[in-house]
């Protein structure tokens, strides 16, 4: 698989140990396909015909592309935990408290068997370390990377290393990693101080890292993007809007979208607007200050505790993403992603509070004039709602946040 640097364009191969996840200027690598032979006619039938199978590597919403991902792979060496094929949806309810645009799909990667958007990601990236001869698979997060990782570690038979921030982070998906058998590391920071470790250390402890800095991650989670156009017959809606934290689904939203126009599926290319939470926000700041250079937050901090990053690693893939899609960001506060939050959970959908920073950004768009009510979105909801129990918890039985009219604590009753 050839790889290029984001940064300097420098091109290297990444089909050997040492994995590679870093040029030496220090950019992120991006895979390179050469998609110019490639039949879009064709592709579309075939990837309709794989859409209804079942148990097979090819009934999976990562594997069904697998020719636009990672065509060098054995078909032998692809993991897969039946990722992807996740639900669409429009409640009305959502739509209306979004701002009443004239129509809004969720796409619930919540729905993936971890029950965030990992999964679609992590399957590509484990995969492509099992061929490379790596057994010990090793990741930082704020609990659904490591969840992810921790399960498709068990489903190989090989072990996993998760760095995890020692507070503010959701004790379940914790315990979730936990579970699935993974070795946790608990350390005083965040998923700042945990990434800068692992890119130093991972080689010498022959770890193959499974954070979104290894391009083969982003491979996997552009099959989002693809699912999203083939679920609505390869018309997307004009804008696509998702939370922000490492930045890894906006970049494989920008590597995505520029393949599926490339090759022709699509003739139009969406807008994306990146939410993220007031707490964390420097691509925000960045963005919204016409700066091409990130400056991190030292001290991050959000209720959203999957968007609690300070210095997103994949900050310049995600600024080349909004160059491509004249995309905008914009940052919401802690009260108005739990109000969303307990929107879309009333919708019968729900998801996790960063999550639910997607449709309160949207509400924002569309209240600042950005986002104009006659036009159509889809909001990614990345996490499930029973990732973080404790918001509930907090949202209902303590009363904190806005929106009193959507508590619903239980009532205690006599038999
Ligand atoms: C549930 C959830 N939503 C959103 C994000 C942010 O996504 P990204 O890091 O790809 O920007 C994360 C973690 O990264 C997450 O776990
Ligand atoms: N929210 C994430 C943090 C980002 O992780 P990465 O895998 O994109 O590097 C988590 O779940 O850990």
């Amino acid at each position: 698989m050839k790889a290029e640097c984001v940064a300097c364009g420098a091109e290297m191969s990444v089909d050997q140990r040492p994995m590679r996840y870093q040029c030496a200027c220090g950019g992120l690598l991006r895979i390179v396909h050469d998609f110019r032979h490639v039949d879009a006619e064709r592709l579309k039938r075939v990837f309709d015909e794989r859409r209804g199978m079942r148990h097979c590597l090819h009934a999976s919403g990562v594997w069904r592309y697998k020719e636009l991902i990672a065509p060098e792979l054995p078909d032998r060496e692809a993991v897969t935990r039946n990722e992807g094929n996740t639900g669409l949806y429009e409640p009305d309810a959502v739509r209306e408290f979004a701002g009443g645009i004239r129509r809004l799909h969720l796409k619930a990667q919540s729905e993936n068997p971890s029950g965030s958007f990992k999964d679609n990601g992590m399957a590509a990236a484990v995969s492509h370390g099992r061929w490379l001869g790596y057994d010990s698979f090793a990741c930082t997060s704020t609990g659904n990377t490591s969840s992810s990782l921790s399960m498709y570690a068990a489903v190989m038979g090989m072990q996993s290393i998760a760095l995890v921030p020692s507070s503010e982070v959701s004790p379940n998906k914790v315990l979730q990693t936990v579970g699935y058998g993974a070795q946790v590391l608990a350390f005083d920071g965040t998923y700042d101080d945990g990434i800068r470790w692992l890119q130093a250390q991972a080689e010498e402890q022959g770890y193959y890292v499974c954070n979104s800095v290894n391009p083969l991650r982003i491979e996997g989670q552009k099959s989002l993007i693809y699912e999203l156009a083939q679920d609505l017959a390869w018309q997307l809606p004009d804008w696509i809007v998702l939370p922000g934290g490492a930045l890894s689904n906006a970049s494989a939203l920008g590597q995505g979208l520029s393949d599926l126009y490339t090759i022709g599926f699509i003739d139009k290319l969406p807008r994306v607007a990146v939410v993220q939470a007031e707490g964390a926000s420097p691509f925000h700041r960045m963005a919204a200050g016409a700066s091409k250079r990130l400056v991190p937050e030292p001290k991050p901090s959000t209720r959203a505790s999957a968007l609690n990053i300070g210095n997103p690693p994949s900050w310049l893939k995600a600024l080349r993403m909004l160059e491509l899609t004249n995309g905008v960001t914009v940052a919401v506060s802690d009260a108005e992603i739990m109000e969303a939050k307990a929107c879309i959970d009333r919708s019968g959908v729900g998801c996790e509070p960063a999550s639910a920073a997607a449709v309160a950004g949207l509400r924002k768009l569309v209240r600042e004039g950005v986002v104009a009510r006659d036009e159509t979105a889809a909001c990614i909801l990345t996490g499930s709602m029973l990732k973080d129990t404790d918001a509930l918890r907090e949202f209902h039985l303590e009363g904190k946040w806005n929106a009193p009219e959507l508590r619903n604590p239980p009532r205690l009753i006599r038999l």
